[in-house]
């Protein structure tokens, strides 16, 4: 619950005073203005954002506050600049907010409203303050207890903590284009396009380490901390440790202190100034020209309006590119300058699904650049899709089948935790393998992965002459699988227990024939698996396999490249099966930047 309570005594901020509610708020003039930014998790009223909105706008407007505001059910989260002449007043109204106590005010640089250099100027020109459904968009299911967050570390007490000999795990809980240019010592990167894809980077990150394991985790300004803390402690690490403030508070301590700063490079921030020198704690040059690989800090965002996609780019290349992040790029924007003003707008009306998938502030990956960063900018994770969104899809493809999957589903739902639930394919997934058995008009199925038979189920559903095998190594899987096949009258579906690999060898001894095989077992499995099927019978030239997982959430590029973290041994095996199968000229394949990922290959 929030209130917005102003104590007697509390100032009335004058709406009018520094510019005319009746023209756009863009204030001229307003001075020295201190950079500010704070948040804070709170409980607010979801009904009441609206109007808690319009108070704040009207009211700091008044006090000539620029800058972005967010505020959501969960709390607020805000960088703004307040003029000097007004900052008195501005902090006694942040007392009247009651539910703001603990919000930890980070005073940044002192600016010159008036100043135009690309060094000093301000990094905003007015006001939003915004509804947000989370300030932190986590892309999970269900909201994490934000009781835990784990330790808060004030920066002294971070900078001893990084002094000590004891071994620690350092996460750093930005985005890759932050890490790029600026990190603690010894970090380690969660490779991530978005905040939503660092619980599954962490998982592996941490796979295997005990559960007292000290984490240490930082991010800008903490916010995206707490929700690491909230998450690592919800998973049973007893240890966890963040820094109060982020790497903005760090910044201010040591410069404050004289202290030899244990974060190299610049700090990324989220506005106009990206990571130019105001944000620097010490001169290391981290970052990579995108184009040439030299030495560079300095991000900027393709000059082709339509991309926007942000690189780092050193001048050299940028004055060849002309800032933009390619020549084709570039070729664009010569092409619209040229451009009529009509022109221009139907051009980028006609062409902006090309650049559609530049969602994020990105660096693209080019394969021919050995400097290119490698991540997906698609949101390939079912995880990633909404649960709303992945029945969305389901319910709009429309594929006869004999309608059991449901009840399947909902046993499985009875009977097994929602992590187990992760293990299958999404109901979207399982009406495109229904889909794909009906139209390449398939008889006979063989499954590699039964698991508790999700996938099996949908695809015999889907071909009422048709009959699917599964196998799986798992006997309490196998066991429940058929029990419940029995329960339901289901007769075209037959598991067996034992490894895919054994099966396959038995099903083609005994002359066999399969016309569609989904694999969806051990990865380490992938490529004895594909090429015991392109050498013995058990499919015939023109039959189909479709491997899942085959993009593992993205990682697979840097493994391609020879980036990635040894750690990612499954997303290290699927790019040497990716490249396998692209290699080989027994047969034709695509993949398909569907769910986690699917490969779908013909026999020649
Ligand atoms: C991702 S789950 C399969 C999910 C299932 N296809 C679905 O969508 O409902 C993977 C399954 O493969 C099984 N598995 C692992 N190695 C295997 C192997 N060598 N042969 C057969 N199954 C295996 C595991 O026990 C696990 O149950």
């Amino acid at each position: 619950m929030w209130s917005l309570r102003r104590s007697v005594g509390a100032p009335r901020v004058a709406a009018t005073r520094l510019f005319s509610s009746r023209s756009p708020y863009r204030p001229q003039n307003l001075g020295m203005l201190q950079y500010i930014s704070f948040y804070q998790y709170t409980q607010l009223e979801a009904a009441s954002l609206p109007r808690l909105r319009n108070q704040l706008l009207q009211d700091w407007q008044g006090l000539g506050v620029m800058g972005r505001v967010y505020i959501a059910e969960e709390g607020i989260n805000a960088q703004i600049t307040v003029p000097l002449s007004t900052l008195g007043e501005f902090q006694a109204y942040l007392k009247t907010l009651t539910w703001l106590d603990d919000a930890l005010l980070n005073l940044g640089a002192v600016l010159d409203h008036n100043d135009t250099t690309p060094e000093g100027k301000c990094p905003f020109h007015t006001l939003h303050v915004r509804v947000r459904p989370h300030l932190a968009h986590d892309g999970l299911d269900k909201a994490l207890p934000m009781a835990d967050r784990g330790q808060e570390l004030t920066p002294a007490e971070w900078h001893d903590q990084l002094s000590s000999p004891t071994p620690k795990r350092i996460f750093d809980c930005r985005n890759y284009y932050e890490h790029d240019v600026g990190r603690f010592e010894g970090a380690e990167r969660i490779m991530v396009d978005t905040f939503k894809d660092t619980w599954a980077s962490l998982d592996t990150l941490l796979d295997g380490a005990p559960k007292d394991t000290e984490c240490l985790i930082y991010c800008t300004g903490g916010i995206r901390c707490e929700k690491v803390g909230a998450y690592l402690k919800t998973n049973g690490y007893t240890n966890v440790k963040r820094l109060q403030g982020g790497i903005v508070h760090y910044g201010k301590y040591v410069r404050e202190q004289s202290l030899p700063s244990k974060f190299r490079g610049r700090n990324f921030v989220f506005d106009q100034r990206l990571s130019n020198d105001d944000q620097a704690l010490t001169d290391d040059v981290l970052g990579q020209c995108y184009q040439c690989g030299g030495p560079t800090n300095t991000h900027v965002n393709c000059s082709n309006t339509l991309c926007h996609g942000l690189i780092l780019q050193c001048d050299a290349c940028h004055a060849a590119l002309d800032g933009a992040c390619s020549a084709r790029c570039q070729d664009i924007k010569h092409a619209m300058e040229a451009m009529a003003a009509d022109e221009r707008k139907a051009f980028a009306k006609a062409n902006a699904h090309a650049f559609a998938h530049h969602l994020v502030p990105n660096a693209r990956v080019r394969p021919g650049n050995p400097q290119h960063r490698a991540f997906s900018t698609y949101h390939i994770r079912d995880a990633t899709m909404s649960p709303e969104l992945n029945d969305y899809v389901a319910d709009l493809s429309a594929v006869p089948t004999s309608g059991v999957l449901p009840a399947w589903r909902a046993a499985i739902a009875n009977d097994f935790n929602d992590d187990l639930m992760q293990k299958m394919v999404s109901p979207g997934q399982a009406k495109l393998m229904q889909f794909l058995v009906q139209a390449l008009d398939v008889t006979s199925v063989l499954e590699v992965g039964c698991f508790t038979g999700y996938s099996a189920v949908a695809m015999a559903s889907a071909l009422p002459r048709g009959r699917v095998t599964t196998c799986d190594i798992d006997a309490a899987a196998v066991a429940w699988t058929r029990a419940q096949l029995a329960a339901h009258g289901i007769e075209n579906v037959t598991v067996e227990e034992r490894p895919g690999l054994d099966l396959i060898a038995e099903m083609a001894a005994a002359k066999a024939c399969v016309d569609f095989v989904f694999v969806d077992g051990a990865k380490k499995d992938y490529v004895p698996i594909y090429d015991t099927l392109m050498t013995t019978d058990l499919v015939t030239p023109g039959g189909w396999i479709l491997f899942d997982n085959t993009l593992f959430r993205g990682q697979v590029v840097e493994h391609a490249y020879g980036r990635g973290s040894p750690k990612e041994k499954t997303a290290a095996q699927l790019a040497a099966f990716n490249a396998h199968v692209a290699a080989d000229a027994r047969s034709r394949n695509v993949v398909l930047p569907l769910y986690d990922g699917l490969t779908l290959v013909q026999k020649m």
